[in-house]
């Protein structure tokens, strides 16, 4: 399911330019979508959602055009979202929360209900908790919650903001790995501020920069926006007064700095491998963050 993004425009009332002109295309499979706080993507995600009307230009997805009520009303058929603030009850189990939702979205045979409440509580590896009332749900699990839900209608297009955001490490991996397999036969779009979720999960991602597109490809040409770029310098000294610090670790008696640099930060500079991370961040020095 593809998604076709023209000269997208939103101003919220108040004047704030949230997004600038966005030209993007959307393939099938897990794409990436990053950015800083406030660079967007919560407006980009609610617009995909139809929670939101663009200010102008054309968003089409599979070929449905949002700004027309039949083209979002197709869109919404074959969308999942799981917003940043997903609410729940904390007094229903996941089993009646998703029993809910699936009535909220017009599963009206409780049958079917039943049945695909089922497969989805086995997707997202809740089965053995399904019966416990969320209140007693751990972060992650509660995220998984808000995939199977997402899930209900078995969309075509799955939209995730900042799915991941104060989950511990295995909570993040699980999350993450979740994402990757439902991508298999379907268009995932992850927007996130968390570099590491996209280096393991996507191909090809987006990166948004105070409402304008700053990066689009693959994973690869970002890292190497970092190429002949990137520094490791151990002194016993202050760190280096030229270029960006991503990285101190104490050794011995000194420390060891990371840097972007377009030169050596020091005599004793070495050359390092950049990371994704070093290509965002060198992007960011380039565009400017916010
Ligand atoms: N309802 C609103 N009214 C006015 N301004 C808004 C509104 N929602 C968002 N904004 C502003 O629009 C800009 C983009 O916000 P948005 O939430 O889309 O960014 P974001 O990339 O999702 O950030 P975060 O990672 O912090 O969620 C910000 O400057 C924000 O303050």
């Amino acid at each position: 399911m593809r998604i076709e993004i023209s000269r997208l425009t939103k101003t919220y009332r108040g004047g704030v330019r949230a997004l600038d002109g966005i030209d993007l295309d959307v393939p099938t499979g897990m794409y990436g979508l990053l950015g800083s706080n406030g660079a967007g993507k919560t407006t980009l995600m609610r617009i995909l959602a139809g929670l939101l009307r663009p200010t102008s230009g054309t968003v089409r997805v599979g070929g449905h055009d949002i700004a027309t009520a039949e083209g979002r009303l197709a869109v919404q058929r074959t969308l999942g979202y799981l917003p940043q603030d997903l609410g729940v009850y904390p007094d229903l189990t996941a089993r009646g929360f998703l029993d809910y939702i699936a009535l909220l979205k017009g599963i009206d045979s409780r049958t079917t209900r039943r049945r695909r409440i089922g497969e989805l509580l086995d997707v997202a590896a809740l089965t053995e908790d399904a019966d416990r009332r969320l209140r007693g749900y751990s972060g992650g699990m509660l995220r998984r919650v808000g995939i199977a839900q997402a899930l209900l209608a078995d969309p075509r297009l799955l939209v995730v903001d900042e799915p991941t955001t104060g989950l511990d490490p295995e909570e993040r991996i699980r999350f993450r790995t979740l994402l990757s397999r439902l991508a298999g036969d379907r268009t995932v779009l992850l927007s996130t501020h968390t570099v590491e979720d996209v280096a393991q999960t996507c191909r090809f991602l987006a990166v948004l920069a105070r409402g304008r597109l700053a990066f689009t490809g693959d994973v690869g040409a970002l890292v190497s926006r970092a190429d002949h770029r990137v520094w490791t310098l151990t002194t016993p000294g202050p760190a280096p007064a030229h270029g960006k610090v991503v990285a101190a670790v104490p050794e011995g008696t000194g420390t060891r700095y990371r840097v972007i640099a377009p030169v050596p930060p020091g005599p004793a500079a070495l050359p390092a491998e950049p990371t994704l991370e070093d290509g965002y961040l060198a992007l960011m020095e380039h565009v400017g963050s916010g």
